[in-house]
């Protein structure tokens, strides 16, 4: 059988403290309770933007403004290949409107704290940028 391609995207969501916000992802989905950069699927026909504003919508119930793209890369994983894409976003309303509505937990964490967390290996390339870009 083919292999399975699956276009992501995700948000490098930055608030004005300079801090990130990560998702913890529930404890029944594939990759189980590691952190992640908030987003998911693009849908068929979707474009990038819209399924990255849908998606963190659906995960928190708030609006993002998605901005410039920050990364592409691709990851084999052992039944299916990512094609992720990252875009810088900021939230377009206030923080305390999140909600858990399909992620188990988020923080809002620096650059410094982010190594703390266990994140997906299709991750490791969009963490070594951004912790490139506090050099
Ligand atoms: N949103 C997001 N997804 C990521 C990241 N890193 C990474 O490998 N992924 C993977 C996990 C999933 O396989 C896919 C995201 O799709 P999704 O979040 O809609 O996944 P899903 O629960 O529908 O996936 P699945 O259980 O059906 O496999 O991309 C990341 O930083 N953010």
């Amino acid at each position: 059988m083919a292999r399975r391609h699956v276009r992501v995207v995700g948000a490098m969501l930055q608030n004005d403290g300079g801090r990130y916000l990560i998702t913890q992802r529930p404890p029944s989905a594939s990759l189980p309770l590691l952190w992640e950069f908030p987003g998911g699927r693009v849908e068929e026909g979707e474009d990038d933007a819209t399924a990255l504003a849908r998606e963190i919508l659906e995960e928190m119930g708030v609006a993002v403004h998605v901005l410039e793209q920050a990364m592409h890369t691709r990851h084999e994983y052992p039944t299916y290949d990512i094609d992720f894409r990252v875009f810088h976003c900021r939230m377009a309303e206030p923080e305390r409107n999140i909600r858990h509505l399909r992620v188990h937990d988020h923080r809002w964490v620096t650059l410094e704290e982010m190594a703390g967390y266990r994140f997906p290996d299709a991750d490791a390339k969009t963490l070594a940028k951004l912790l490139d870009l506090d050099s």
